[in-house]
């Protein structure tokens, strides 16, 4: 069965059982109080070199919809902001709700968005391989980008148009080319604290980089994702992919910093 999930029997409320650190010391998502959060003049702006990015596939992982990324090399980095060096591009996801008003798993002075995106980086100056990034405490930066709904988004249809392809957990399609930098806001301006993984094995390796303004999707874009299924073709269950987000956690004394 499901090692873990989003249902009532193995969902974010029973993480704990199998995953002690879901009751941490520095977990996420937390809700974002703008008011609270220091400014820090020290922190620059994220630079990001995406332009030699080199997308490989689209899957349904049972979890989320991930487009991963080669990593071998450092074609697509992110850096700047709270970031000591670069760290690579691996994978992007998505997080989203079974109706509008929720599915963002960071929310804002109590807000949800419609849905989050998150862009995984890993810092391989430090570390050999992602895995081994991934448990360290400085091994991961994580780009939240969130998602309301409004107007058609321009470039969105690109994932869009393929999810029917990876309806099924365990379905893997080519998508080659797709530079996820015109998924991003204009303005870059973000806030940041150390965190972790919001799905087990909810590791506390994360910086998060939590970008302010919210890109604008349709409903029906948005739409698109909730005929995603949780179950593989092979099994009789159909449960749509929806409500696939953490609750904010404790922040346990964090400082949430800001960029301008
Ligand atoms: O590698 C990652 C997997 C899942 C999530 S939510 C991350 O932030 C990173
Ligand atoms: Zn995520």
């Amino acid at each position: 069965g499901n090692p873990w999930g989003y249902g009532k029997q193995d969902g974010p409320s029973v993480w704990h059982k199998n995953y002690p650190v879901a009751e941490g010391d520095r977990q996420s998502p937390i809700d974002i109080v703008p008011h609270q959060a220091s400014h820090d003049p020290s922190l620059g702006p994220i630079v990001l070199n995406y332009d030699k990015c080199t997308s490989i596939k689209i899957a349904n992982n049972g979890h989320s919809v991930v487009v991963e990324f080669e990593d071998s090399d450092d074609r697509s980095v992110i850096q700047g902001g709270p970031l000591g060096n670069p760290y690579r591009l691996k994978q992007f996801h998505f997080h989203w709700g079974g109706k509008d008003c929720h599915g963002s798993e960071h929310t804002v002075a109590g807000n949800s968005y419609a849905s989050e995106l998150h862009l995984v980086h890993w810092n391989a100056v430090k570390y050999k391989t992602f895995e081994e990034a991934a448990t360290a405490p400085d091994g991961l930066a994580v780009l939240g980008i969130f998602l309301e709904t409004g107007d058609n988004h321009r470039w969105l249809h690109t994932i869009t148009d393929v999810l029917y392809t990876v309806k099924f957990k365990g379905s893997v399609t080519d998508f080659k080319g797709f530079n996820p930098k015109c998924l991003l806001p204009s303005s870059l301006h973000y806030w940041t604290y150390l965190g972790s993984l919001t799905t087990p094995p909810l590791y506390e390796s994360v910086t998060w980089i939590i970008v302010k303004d919210p890109i604008i999707v349709s409903e029906k874009q948005l739409g698109k994702f909730r005929t995603l299924v949780f179950t593989g073709e092979e099994e009789d269950q159909r449960t749509r992919m929806e409500n696939n987000f953490r609750p904010p956690q404790p922040l346990k004394g964090r400082k949430v910093r800001s960029s301008n």
